[in-house]
């Protein structure tokens, strides 16, 4: 990857207390843990990392229109709205960033209301159930996807 890019790393409702809450789903990492991780990842790629954590959709919301035109790739880890966000779900298509969607848990093997998501029919790839390592492999992915979307409009 020669030309640098911006990755925006969106974390929703209850996210804050990652670490702290029902550490047997989510595990003890907390969320700075999390960014610092990606960020120390980010620190020999010519990759600009940013994030937000907010319990409001509509700052997720502003946050994502903000983005359109300069950030190149989004992982976001929607929390509860993943089940109830027609909003968020047509924001992420206004602003046409490809994105993917991660769960620290398996929604699949929680409440049937857990399984239906307004987001992972347009997501790039959609990863949970890998606890807070999917972050890590949703920016591997992020990067494998921005080369090669660069090689393809060389
Ligand atoms: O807040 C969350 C966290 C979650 O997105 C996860 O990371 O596993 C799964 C959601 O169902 C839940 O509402």
């Amino acid at each position: 990857m020669s030309a640098p890019k911006s990755v925006l790393v969106l974390n929703g409702p209850n996210l804050n207390l990652l670490g702290t809450r029902e550490p047997t789903l989510y595990g003890s990492t907390t969320l700075p843990e999390v960014i610092s991780t990606l960020s120390t990842l980010c620190e020999k790629l010519p990759i600009t990392l940013s994030s937000l954590q907010s319990n409001h959709e509509g700052v997720l919301i502003d946050r994502i229109h903000a983005a359109r035109g300069n950030t190149d790739f989004v992982i976001i880890n929607p929390g509860a709205l993943t089940h109830t966000s027609v909003a968020l779900r047509d924001a992420l298509l206004g602003v046409e960033i490809p994105f993917v969607e991660v769960h620290v848990s398996n929604i699949h093997k929680r409440e049937e209301f857990r399984h239906r998501s307004y987001l992972s029919d347009k997501a790039e790839a959609v990863i949970c159930g890998l606890g807070v390592y999917g972050y890590e492999v949703a920016f591997e992915y992020a990067m494998r996807f921005m080369k090669a979307r660069e090689k393809a409009q060389l």
